[in-house]
């Protein structure tokens, strides 16, 4: 019987989502990595893989083009909020996601963001609103844990920015034991941000949920806008709605692109 699997994207970060709920998919790292490849596999950012939960509507697994297991993906959210078609919970293990499809995509509302050294993880204590690191023009970054790790950096010209080597020399940093997703962020009018985003196990993509939150929380508590805050990525725009103390609203767009058929024993 051939395997099943729906192409989606979330602003060009795009996934391959398989529904794994009726009859269980085994997936490893390496076979992961092997489907996400753009040349010899079917290509993607990120694997999403559904599974039955015990305590939520579904159970979503992320596993980056790198083969990682990883906590959360905001995109991916959307998208699988959009296949489930009515307000539901989803297991992740980031925590638990509370999901309702809208118009042409969804809001999902994520906990409430963490700002604590220990749990970004950094690798010793450090204030994470102005963190006094460098990296080339990189400077006093924001590190905020919405599920995944994030720096941000805010910058005059985030199109200026060398990174995808300052990303990569960033992400494998031993400042980060569990590695980091990279967040580039300038100004652009009134609450409103411009943003690129190297991510953990996969590099440049054209938009990143998560990367989209962290920032704007980072954006509120440094006082350079105030909720809700449009962030402007490659892919296309989010909105984020965030205030202290309370959970991280995200709301964007989330496209099916075709459905496919396969047989997970060639990948490995
Ligand atoms: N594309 C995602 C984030 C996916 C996971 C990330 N690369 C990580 O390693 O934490 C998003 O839309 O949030």
């Amino acid at each position: 019987m051939a395997d099943r699997f729906t192409k989606m994207h979330g602003l060009g970060n795009d996934f391959v989502v398989i529904d794994a709920r009726e009859s269980a998919v085994e997936m490893t790292p390496a076979r992961a990595h092997a489907i996400a490849d753009r040349r010899h596999g079917i290509g993607c950012d990120q694997l999403i893989l559904l599974e039955p939960s015990a305590k939520a509507d579904v159970k979503m697994r992320i596993f980056n083009a790198d083969g990682g297991e990883v906590e959360a993906c905001g995109n991916a959210t959307r998208c699988v909020a959009t296949l489930i078609g009515q307000p539901a919970v989803i297991e992740t293990l980031g925590g638990m996601l509370r999901v309702t499809p809208a118009d042409g995509g969804a809001e999902v509302t994520l906990g409430e963001p963490v700002f604590d050294w220990e749990r970004i993880p950094l690798a010793m204590p450090m204030d994470t609103r102005d963190m006094p690191v460098a990296w080339d023009e990189l400077e006093h970054g924001a590190a905020v844990n919405v599920g995944n790790p994030h720096i941000i950096f805010f910058v005059p010209e985030a199109d200026a920015v060398a990174l995808a080597d300052l990303g990569s020399r960033i992400e494998t940093d031993p400042l980060f034991p569990e590695r980091v997703n990279v967040n580039v962020a300038s100004l652009d009018g009134e609450n409103q941000l411009q943003l690129r985003v190297w991510e953990r196990g996969v590099g440049l993509t054209q938009a990143c949920g998560t990367g989209a939150c962290a920032t704007a929380v980072a954006a509120i508590r440094a006082g350079l806008v105030a909720s809700p805050v449009t962030v402007s990525l490659p892919g296309g725009d989010l909105v984020i709605r965030w205030a202290e103390g309370q959970p991280i609203v995200m709301s964007g767009a989330a496209t099916r692109v075709f459905d496919g058929e396969t047989d997970w024993a060639r990948f490995g």
